[in-house]
């Protein structure tokens, strides 16, 4: 707190500032509210105690409301970006009450306003705001079965709207990955809770279709909105009522920049669950960290908006391919003439998206207009290094071609380099206001004029040393060195009392003074009203400025896909109309990417054919052999044709998809209260309840989380009902060797393995794909590579081959497929029986090495 504010003011709830604290807070009682007290920003009450404990700010405590002293903590005004930043992360809201009255002149206390509220979803400051990410607001609600969902990125200004069903929504809020969902207080989808997002509730009332439609009509300008497609979508319409109040209410402004609707179907969609987002490391690392992943090894681009885009298209990949197909022939026509220059050119660009919703919520700072203004006046020299040949660039270059005027007002009103704050001012330039040119005369013809007064005051004193001067403190003075004061005529009055000087006014200096401070005063007026009327004129042409911004991120994102396409050898793919995945010389471009940084060897390329005769390929190897690697690359191969980017291939044919569905690994959710095997089957059982004849399926040892011949039932189980039910694209990788038999029965099976080769007691790892079974699973020599004492690998070794001989001898061969399955399905001789049941009590994840050692002696005494 300013300690003279605190000071000055007193504090019992009865006084006027504090009854106007109390009127602000009544109307934002679950936001944090931020009073503007002169410099500082002071909290009250509880939300002093929160801020406390949140910020690790000190409380103190003034003057007595109801014999209680009032407690208080505050923030000063220079540092309050860095405490919304901490706040905002934390997800908690602030309203903002700023003196909007002036204080010179208000009697009683300066009028007070809540000016804005920052919260997660609505924050546009661009300190506060991820440079790569959109910040999201959605808001989701239900209708019956149907959930509707409303969502903006308030620096971008456009809406999208959606419904689905309740399955689809987890998929949904991770393509939207918001960072504030709005719910109904009265009903909170399921969903929301379990993806642990930020959740701000909303009254009932404000989730209303019609409120919506109206909302949305006004907003887009329009009479209806049967031209967008939306007219029938009324939860999603019940959505967006809510999801528009609350921007405004936080923006406390209408959001004139928001002009475009968008309305997103989840079967015009390339289906992307939860689970594949996290398992092909999109956009994280199965650890959580953001490299390295596929979108940070795509993303080369110049510009945040570039990248914006580029997540953007990664996560909402379109069945529908033209889009796609554009981006090829856009990607291609960049590679043939070369995008280096373009890609300088965007080296320079601002921000111009941020900037155009900075200036329609008028938050826009003077660095920020000459950001945009340098932007403007690169455009012709970056359109010069467009290529040409490609449909979408010379659609975007349309975009390129922002108004005129705007560059012009910029030119003509902002200064140079202006200051960063309006507040300080120097941002209005010179010649543009001739108000302003002559206040601002005034100001610099101080100089000649406080020359002119110390020659003339030496002359008329004969002070030799006399001196004129300013400072911010005392204003204007004459200096006189205390041996020379006896010589001070009369009309000098006395300001201030130095060491080894005297500081004297005088009648015309006190004059001159006056004129110039308020010339001072008056010129600052004067350029906040004109930045006013610059942002006015401004806004008038959001539209072609919001063109633009999307225009340059397209660009940005296409000449980094065609960048990485050059630089990583990629290839264009062709999509064709029949059923089909077929990949020659594939690559995992993240794994290839390690291996080259590591320098731990070159990746092995792989083909992969599917069509509609072979649908389903189960794959068998070692351990680390590279199943899941091989498995995943299909799956981000066809993702990144999808969103229209060249392929880690050297060609790569693609029927159309409309789902890439994955069952890999298998991480406990604790929080959820989900074991692993619950995991793997409720993932398992998502995947089968919507995989279609066109969604690539990948399923990675499935059935290994529970014993063995529930695991291996199991999977035999899943594996004929992706065959025979969904006929989906499936690779299915497995360590049950069993497995290998389905193909026999299931025509459009067939078996690969990933090669190895043994040298001794020794594995090596040949990362191929070849036709046919694994001959063997090679499990000891893993686990002799990963360092197991040399006596329990020879152990193991000696029990294995045992067990085969045994096993070869006794077990009945079980039909895995046959349905249904006999009473009593397994009859085993009764000593492997034993053996077997042994095996199966064995946890070796549980296991210390000594404990799998004593195991092993274990089961060694079992087969004597
Ligand atoms: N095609 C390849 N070329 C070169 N190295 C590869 C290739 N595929 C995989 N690798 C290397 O092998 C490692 C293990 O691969 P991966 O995890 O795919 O094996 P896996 O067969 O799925 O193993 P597990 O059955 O234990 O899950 C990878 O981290 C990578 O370093």
């Amino acid at each position: 707190m300013s300690q003279a504010a605190a000071a000055s003011a007193d504090f019992s709830a009865h006084t006027p500032v504090m009854q106007q604290y109390l009127r602000l807070k009544s109307a934002h009682p679950d936001d944090l509210v931020f009073f503007r007290m002169g410099d500082f920003y002071e909290v009250f009450y509880d939300d002093a105690r929160k801020a406390n404990q949140l910020l690790d700010i000190t409380l103190t405590t003034r003057g007595q409301s109801g014999g209680e002293p009032v407690v208080m903590a505050g923030v000063p005004v220079h540092a309050l970006e860095s405490y919304l930043a901490k706040l905002i992360k934390l997800g908690v809201a602030v309203a903002i009450a700023e003196q909007v009255g002036d204080v010179a002149t208000s009697k009683g206390p300066v009028e007070r306003k809540i000016v804005r509220v920052v919260t997660p979803g609505t924050v546009t400051d661009s300190e506060l705001l991820a440079d790569k990410q959109d910040s999201v607001l959605l808001a989701v609600t239900t209708q019956g079965k149907t959930f509707g969902l409303a969502w903006l990125s308030l620096t971008q200004g456009q809406i999208g709207l959606s419904e689905c069903k309740e399955a689809e929504l987890p998929s949904w809020l991770a393509r939207l990955a918001p960072a504030e969902v709005l719910v109904d207080r009265e009903r909170q989808p399921g969903a929301v809770l379990v993806a642990r997002l930020p959740v701000t509730n909303r009254p009932s009332w404000q989730f209303d279709s019609q409120l919506g439609a109206r909302k949305l009509c006004e907003q887009l300008g329009v009479a209806s909105l049967a031209g967008f497609n939306a007219q029938e979508l009324t939860a999603a319409q019940a959505a967006a009522a809510a999801l528009l109040s609350f921007a405004e209410h936080t923006q406390g402004r209408a959001l004139a920049h928001v002009k475009s609707l968008q309305v997103q179907r989840s079967s015009e969609l390339l289906d992307l669950p939860p689970a594949s987002q996290r398992n092909l490391e999109l956009t994280q690392t199965l650890r959580g960290e953001t490299s390295p992943t596929l979108l940070s090894l795509l993303d080369s681009c110049r510009t945040g908006m570039g990248s914006r885009a580029l997540r953007q298209w990664l996560l909402h990949p379109k069945r529908e391919r033209a889009e796609a197909m554009a981006r090829h022939g856009a990607i291609d026509a960049l590679m043939r003439s070369g995008f280096e220059r373009l890609r300088d050119s965007l080296r320079h660009v601002s921000d111009v998206e941020r900037i155009a919703a900075r200036i329609a919520l008028r938050q826009v700072r003077p660095r920020e207009l000459t950001g945009l203004r340098a932007t403007l006046q690169a455009l012709p020299q970056l359109q010069a290094t467009l290529p040409a040949g490609s449909p979408l660039i010379d659609q975007m270059a349309e975009g390129l071609r922002a108004s005129p005027h705007i560059e012009e007002l910029l030119r003509h009103a902002i200064a140079e380099e202006p200051a960063v704050l309006m507040r300080d001012g120097g941002v209005i330039a010179t010649g543009f206001d001739a108000e302003l040119d002559e206040l601002r005369g005034i100001q610099n013809n101080c100089d000649a004029f406080l020359l002119d007064l110390e020659t003339r005051e030496r002359a008329r004193t004969a002070i030799a040393n006399l001196r004129v001067q300013y400072n911010k403190v005392h204003g204007f003075y004459i200096e006189v060195t205390q041996g020379q004061v006896d010589k001070v005529p009369m009309d000098y009055q006395r300001r201030q009392t130095l060491k080894n000087a005297e500081r004297y006014i005088t009648p015309e200096l006190k004059a001159f003074e006056d004129k110039a401070l308020s010339a001072n005063e008056r010129a600052l007026a004067r350029e906040k009203y004109l930045y006013e009327l610059v942002i006015d004129q401004l806004n008038e042409e959001l539209q072609p400025l919001t063109r633009l911004g999307r225009a340059l991120a397209s660009l940005d994102a296409l000449a980094a896909l065609a960048e990485r396409a050059a630089t990583l050898n990629w290839c264009r793919p062709e999509f064709v109309s029949q059923p089909c995945i077929e990949i020659l010389g594939g690559r995992h471009p993240v794994v290839e990417m390690r291996l080259r940084e590591t320098g731990a060897g070159e990746f092995m390329a792989n083909d992969c054919r599917l069509d509609a005769r072979t649908r389903m390929l189960v794959i068998t190897g070692p351990n680390m052999g590279g199943k899941s690697t091989f498995m995943r690359q299909v799956a981000l191969i066809a993702l990144l044709a999808a969103i229209g980017s060249f392929v880690p291939a050297t060609s790569c044919r693609l029927g159309p998809i409309d789902a890439i569905h994955t069952r890999i690994g298998a991480a406990d959710d604790l929080a959820n209260a989900q074991s692993t095997f619950m995991m793997e089957m409720t993932e398992a059982a998502a995947i089968l309840h919507s995989a279609t004849d066109a969604s690539l399926v990948l399923m990675d040892e499935i059935g290994r989380g529970t014993s063995t011949f529930d695991g291996l039932a199991l999977a035999g189980a899943i594996a004929s009902h992706l065959h025979d039910k969904c006929k989906a694209f499936t690779l299915f990788a497995t360590h049950y060797f069993e497995l290998t038999e389905f193909p026999t029965k299931h025509s459009q099976a067939s078996n690969c393995h990933v090669g190895a080769a043994e040298s001794g007691d020794d594995i090596v790892f040949l990362h191929e794909i070849q036709p046919g079974p694994a001959s063997r699973s090679y499990g000891v020599q893993v686990a002799r590579l990963a360092g197991m004492p040399t006596s329990l690998v020879r152990q193991a070794r000696a029990t294995l081959e045992a067990l085969e001989n045994k096993a070869s001898e006794g077990v009945q061969q079980i039909d895995l497929f046959a349905a249904p399955p006999p009473e009593n399905p397994v009859a085993v001789a009764a000593e492997t029986h034993a053996l077997l049941d042994a095996v199966h009590d064995l946890d070796p994840d549980a296991m210390t090495p000594r404990e799998a050692l004593e195991a092993l002696y274990r089961l060694k005494t079992l087969t004597k």
